[in-house]
């Protein structure tokens, strides 16, 4: 067997050993596949400018966001069913990224429940790796109750920020998980339900429900509240010291609302291609968030992001750090957390090689004079 060289490569040993269904939910987008496949296009449209004799013997990828030291700019996205890929599932996920000192968010629709998960990284602490590096995703469902416990358990499981997911008030159509009747195996729960399953809680996700929504039976099954808006936002903000950020925010308009109602980040997100198809390209849609944000708040961005490059033009756009949604999964599916130990450490290897190539030293170093101008896309601003 060849070396893993590259997420690429690690994309293709983890397809080659997937089932078709598990294959289909990882790899589905919405529709045509139109905004999953131009998230990378994009990417491969921008050149970068480099700068020579710099001294870039020592390259420091370290950064700071609300208050909190990471190692690299390369976070781990929220995916739901972790365990899908390996068995160890979102506690792997989340052991690789403590001791990378990297960002895991955990997708309330995980296998692995906020508190197992808490768990599986405490030993961690006591070989002194900081375990905070941890957010929760948050869909904000029918039965708010649960959503807002879900908060609160949490910040009681020394999670240090909330992402609310905006842009799934119904899940996309993805038609291949429908030709081929996406299924969560049997044996596999939504961890964080269990407690709600009482008979009090009749809006709760269940595994069962799940497996309707992603066959697209019943769009609703999913128990996500279709009525979500800005003024939930601000109750959630209410609800929570940790930061509350949104993801699956595209549009100037959005960052600009999002900033007046005191949200404390971004993330530019078409969910990974998976929600409404022919949306812009994340690249192309961070330009003109950032520009609105104007560094209140950090922006992040992800989709399509599979090369040590592409981390350093987003950054070169202005995002504060990165996301990598699939890619955690073909790293888990690999070889667990070694796997996702192994993803890590060759995106962080290509960003570093990327900026002393350009003769970039620290991630502030980085901006938009290293891309070169006309790949820029033009902003609505
Ligand atoms: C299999 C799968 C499951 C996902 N589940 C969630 C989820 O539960 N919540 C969420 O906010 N985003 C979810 N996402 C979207 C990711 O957080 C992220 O936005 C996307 O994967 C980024 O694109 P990339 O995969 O090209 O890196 C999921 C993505 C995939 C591929
Ligand atoms: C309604 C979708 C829930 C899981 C998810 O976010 C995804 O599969 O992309």
């Amino acid at each position: 067997m060849q070396r893993i060289s590259c997420l690429a490569d690690l994309e293709r040993e983890a397809v080659d050993k997937l089932d078709l269904n598990t294959r289909t939910f990882f790899q589905s987008g919405a529709m045509d596949l139109l905004t999953r496949d131009d998230n990378r296009e994009a990417y491969n449209r921008i050149r970068i400018i480099p700068r020579m004799l710099r001294d870039v013997s020592k390259i420091d990828t370290s950064l700071s966001i609300f208050g909190q030291t990471f190692k690299s700019p390369v976070f781990l996205a929220a995916s739901a069913n972790q365990r899908m890929a390996h068995t160890d599932g979102e506690i792997a996920a989340s052991r690789s990224a403590c001791k990378h000192g990297v960002l895991h968010v955990l997708s309330s629709i995980s296998n692995y429940s906020i508190e197992e998960v808490s768990k599986g990284v405490a030993d961690l602490t006591e070989s002194g790796e900081n375990t905070s590096v941890r957010w929760l995703q948050l869909y904000v469902f029918q039965d708010r109750h649960i959503s807002y416990d879900l908060v609160k358990r949490a910040e009681q499981a020394g999670y240090t920020g909330i992402v609310v997911t905006v842009d799934t008030p119904y899940a996309g159509r993805r038609l291949d998980n429908i030709r081929s009747t996406f299924r969560v195996p049997q044996h596999l729960s939504l961890g964080n339900f269990e407690k709600y399953a009482d008979g009090m809680h009749t809006h709760s996700p269940t595994a069962e429900s799940t497996r309707l929504a992603h066959q697209n039976v019943n769009y609703t099954n999913y128990q996500i509240d279709p009525s979500l808006n800005w003024n939930d936002i601000k109750e959630i903000k209410k609800l929570t010291k940790l930061p509350v950020l949104l993801k699956g925010i595209l549009t100037h308009e959005d960052a600009a609302i999002a900033v007046d109602v005191g949200v404390d980040g971004i993330i530019v997100s078409n969910h990974g291609g998976r929600q409404l198809d022919t949306v812009p390209a994340t690249i192309v849609a961070l330009p003109e968030v950032v520009d609105a944000v104007k560094k209140r708040i950090p922006v992040f961005v992800d989709g399509g992001i599979l090369r040590g490059t592409d981390v350093f033009k987003a950054l070169a756009v202005g995002a504060d750090a990165v996301f990598v949604g699939r890619p955690v999964l073909w790293g888990l599916t690999y070889d667990g957390e070694k796997g996702v130990d192994l993803m890590i450490d060759l995106i962080n290897e290509e960003l570093r090689l990327a900026m002393a190539l350009s003769g970039c030293i620290k991630i502030s170093d980085i901006n938009r004079s290293y891309l070169l101008k006309s790949d820029l896309y033009p902003s609505k601003l």
